[in-house]
């Protein structure tokens, strides 16, 4: 073999177009270097390997490429086209589209919604459209998905399939897929590897990243290599071995056997036994974990694996017992003070704190250990962290940094060696070499193996069936929940495995009959419990739930029928204490509070939708009503009204830039930065105004408050913007792409979203219409003083909120913040229509608050509910 580079490969493809070309692209993260002098060459058809061991840079090069990595140095070439902004809008408008590592689907968004956001402009249908343009898109590529269905009710594996299918159907020039088989079964793999070759039929240029070497020798015509952030060649796939690529990556010999394992005890000793155990997507499953011996869960994806898993922990479980030694374990924090660890394959949200630096992670769990009289050791802790950091081969900059600072792989060794420091009894791990590189995946095999030979009994749920035959003693197959197969891990192989549970799926889809599968005759209590009924992957609530109209099943419009029905009868309530309350000066009193309240809620709706929040409005609002009481004395009402709408916008547009910059460029809390804001903006009105003082032209006044009926006009004007905006944002793709940052600003930017100028523009829409705001209050209130805003802060935010916002972002609806606003104000007026004391009028407000919150809050903890 020769070490060839890339611009000496001979390959038939070197007559077609460079669609990709690198040159010299390096990057450097602190004192980390990532990526060293990168040059490469990509053509058109041609599908390349990447592959490099964890922390080699090939997430990056990616990022570099996609435009979500600037580079320190290089260049980035798309067809002839220089990539010089290295934004993610930039590389696809080149025609370059990334599946990443982590992903980009926008979990609370639908599948079609989530296929048109990712689908480049040119080729996106009409947003009306998208529920049936979806479903041809999806049976075109045989993926049998509810295009209506959110894509957090998907299986992991139907994620990422989606995704592929979604960026393939664009016809992209170059299609970047990063990992993206790590979480895949074997049918799933293949349909990707399809899908690689479709696009390179297509005439695309495909880069995959992988750590399945087996893949390379199928799909690749090309493999590139790169080692500690260096290039190190290119070469044909079928002129190299698998080892001579492990060796290339490793700059070294790497022994590549499984650890050596004995025949199957079917008599040690028991350590932890399931009996009856089901759970949502399992269940009913007996099952006995034996001392000295690694378990491994296999089945096609979406079988319940997981959730046994997670049920042998006691976690998410509805029936069934689970007894360690003899005492049964009634939840999660029983089970591991008895030594049972479980570890999530969802290493960002479950296995790492990532507020904590990678030291506090590494030590979590072991500080007693580390500790003298109850304090920390830091001699100790060190020499703890540089051991783990040595045994696992963990490749970082420091421990001090926090673990998104690592690469995927690394993160996954931290995850491992932060649970075996636990020194588990049991230890229950979710893929536990996902994403991490081929050298280190024989330490991890290495690990288990030491962990099951000390007494200990591994379960490992792998969707790499190979993994399971070389380090199980014994493997389990799961089919929609419950255990079909039951074989001894030696002597099996990948085909035998996968054999097991397509055999069964193929008899259940052919005659609808569920078949159960043979024992290996390990123990007669080993095998599913035959006389329950089969686990439903839908619970009965889920079902029963599915036959609602749509419209009660859309929590929106649900939650906005609760808020209008609580009104009404807050209305009848109080009605019936004081007749007058349906009078129509006091119900128009009502809807006069409702109407700058309105205003500024639907202001802060906008910054809660981007995912921020503004707590200067209430400042703003006050600034605006002291800037009427200078510009608006006297004068006709056209020429006040135009001079009240020039001032509130420009003073908005000055607050709102003040706030986006300290946001956005400073990357300040919004928090924060908002608070400093109202400082100064409070600071500015109270400099103006010390005291109260300053008339606001009556003319201005009465015509600002004029109603129809018992309806003030700028309220019907407020609820007129708010349908359209309403529609706005939930009837079109520029809508979706406003919620999408809000849902998760970070995919919205890899989606060529332009995130940033989104949620600036949402802090300035949102002092403007603050301002604006203002001088409905202004109308009201008569007289410039500096604090009469003060408490829209609250409200401003409490509004939106109990129609339906949340403050983590892409949530609710405006005509909910208009709601909750006339709510609110309702609230606000009943210590003068019933007569009571101010305290009990705000714990009234405070309870029905909470009770509006609650009714939102309860069914969707119920959904989540884990015992
Ligand atoms: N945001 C960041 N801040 C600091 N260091 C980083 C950052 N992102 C990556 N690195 C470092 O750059 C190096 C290369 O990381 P990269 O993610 O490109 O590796 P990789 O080859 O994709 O690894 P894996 O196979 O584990 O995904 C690693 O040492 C990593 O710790």
């Amino acid at each position: 073999m020769t070490h060839s580079t890339d611009a000496m490969m001979m390959t038939e493809k070197q007559t077609t177009e460079v669609v990709l070309s690198t040159d010299g692209v390096s990057k450097q993260y602190g004192p980390v270097t990532a990526l060293t002098e990168m040059s490469l060459a990509v053509r058109a058809g041609e599908v390349r390997a990447l592959v490099g061991e964890n922390g080699s840079g090939k997430s990056t090069f990616v990022g570099i490429v996609s435009g979500t990595v600037v580079p320190n140095t290089g260049t980035v070439t798309i067809a002839d086209r220089a990539l010089t902004k290295h934004l993610p809008v930039e590389s696809q408008s080149a025609g370059v589209l990334t599946v990443f590592q982590d992903g980009s689907l926008l979990a609370t968004l639908t599948v079609a919604q989530n296929l048109y956001i990712g689908t480049p402009a040119a080729q996106r249908p009409k947003y009306a459209e998208i529920v049936d343009w979806a479903a041809a898109r999806l049976a075109e590529h045989d993926l049998d998905l509810d295009p209506m269905l959110k894509v957090a009710a998907l299986a992991p594996g139907d994620r990422q399939i989606l995704e592929i299918v979604r960026a393939v159907m664009a016809k992209p020039r170059l299609l970047l897929l990063d990992e993206s088989t790590s979480a895949l079964d074997a049918s799933g793999v293949d349909k990707v590897l399809d899908l690689m070759r479709l696009a390179a039929l297509q005439g695309c240029a495909v880069l995959f990243v992988t750590h399945r070497l087996a893949e390379v020798f199928r799909v690749a015509d090309t493999v590139s290599i790169l080692r500690d952030g260096r290039f190190i060649g290119t070469h044909p796939a079928a002129e190299v071995s698998p080892k001579q690529i492990v060796e290339l990556m490793a700059g070294t010999k790497v022994e590549m056997e499984f650890p050596a394992r004995a025949p199957l005890d079917v008599g040690a000793k028991e350590l932890l036994t399931a009996r009856g155990l089901a759970g949502e997507k399992f269940g009913p499953v007996d099952l006995t974990l034996r001392a000295g011996q690694v378990l491994g869960i296999a089945g096609a994806d979406g079988n319940g694996q997981g959730q046994l898993l997670r049920g042998l922990a006691t976690l998410g479980v509805s029936g069934g017992t689970v007894t360690s030694l003899g005492t049964e374990l009634r939840n999660y924090r029983q089970a591991t003070r008895d030594g049972i660890v479980f570890l999530s394959g969802d290493r960002k949200n479950e296995s790492l704190f990532q507020a904590l630096s990678i030291r506090e992670n590494m030590t979590a769990g072991v500080l007693r250990k580390l500790s003298t009289a109850g304090v920390v050791s830091a001699p100790a802790e060190r020499r703890f962290v540089n051991k783990q950091i040595a045994d696992f081969g963990i490749r970082l900059g420091s421990p001090s940094q926090p673990p998104s600072s690592l690469s995927g792989g690394n993160q996954q060794k931290i995850a491992i060696s932060k649970a075996m420091a636990a020194e588990p009894k049991v230890f229950l791990i979710d893929e536990p070499t996902q994403g991490v590189d081929v050298r280190s995946r024989m330490d991890i095999y290495r690990f288990i193996r030491a962990c099951a030979d000390a007494g200990n009994a591994v379960v490992i749920v792998s969707s790499d069936a190979s993994e399971l035959a070389g380090v199980a003693d014994r493997i389990i197959v799961m089919s929609r929940g419950r255990i079909i197969e039951d074989m001894p891990g030696l002597g099996s192989d990948e085909e035998s495995i996968v054999g097991a549970f397509a055999v069964e799926s193929r008899v259940v889809e052919g005659d609808g009959e569920p078949v159960s599968g043979p024992s290996a005759g390990l123990d007669a209590t080993e095998t599913a419990t035959e006389a329950q009924p089969q686990a439903s992957s839908r619970p009965p609530a889920a079902a029963r739930r599915a036959r609602l109209p749509r419209w009660v099943r859309n929590e929106e419009t649900t939650r906005l029928a609760v808020l209008a029905l609580l009104m009404l009868a807050i209305g009848a309530v109080t009605a019936a204490q004081n007749p007058t309350f349906l009078s129509e000066l006091s119900l128009k009193n009502v809807l006069l509070i409702a109407t700058p309240l309105t205003a500024v809620a639907i202001a802060q709706y906008f910054v809660l939708l981007v995912g921020g929040i503004d707590v200067s409005v209430g400042a703003t609002m006050s600034l605006s009503v002291v800037v009427m009481s200078y510009l608006v004395n006297t004068g006709g009402v056209f020429p006040n009204i135009l001079i009240a709408i020039g001032a509130a916008i420009a003073l908005g547009v000055v607050v709102g830039l003040i706030n986006a910059w300290l946001v956005e460029r400073m990357k300040l809390s919004a928090v924060i930065a908002t608070i400093a804001t109202l400082g100064i903006v409070t600071g500015v009105a109270l400099t103006l105004r010390p005291t109260p003082g300053g008339n606001i032209s009556y003319e201005l006044m009465s015509a600002i408050t004029r109603s129809i009926g018992i309806f003030p006009i700028a309220l019907l004007v407020l609820a007129v913007l708010v349908i359209a905006g309403d529609i706005l944002l939930r009837r079109t793709g520029l809508g979706l792409r406003v919620r999408a940052v809000g849902i998760n600003g970070l995919y919205a930017n890899r989606l060529g979203i332009r995130a940033t100028a989104i949620r600036g523009g949402a802090y300035v829409l949102c002092a403007v219409l603050a301002a604006i705001a203002g001088v409905l209050l202004a109308a009201q209130v008569g007289i410039g003083d500096a604090s009469v805003g003060e408490i829209y802060t609250l409200l401003a935010i409490a509004a939106p909120v109990i129609g339906g916002a949340s403050l983590l972002g892409g949530r609710g609806t405006l005509i909910g913040a208009l709601l909750g606003a006339v709510m609110l104000a309702l609230l606000m007026t009943l210590a003068t229509v019933l007569r009571i004391s101010q305290g009990v009028n705000l714990l009234f407000i405070g309870g029905i608050t909470l009770i509006a919150l609650l009714t939102y809050v309860l069914p969707l903890k119920r959904r989540n509910s884990v015992r």
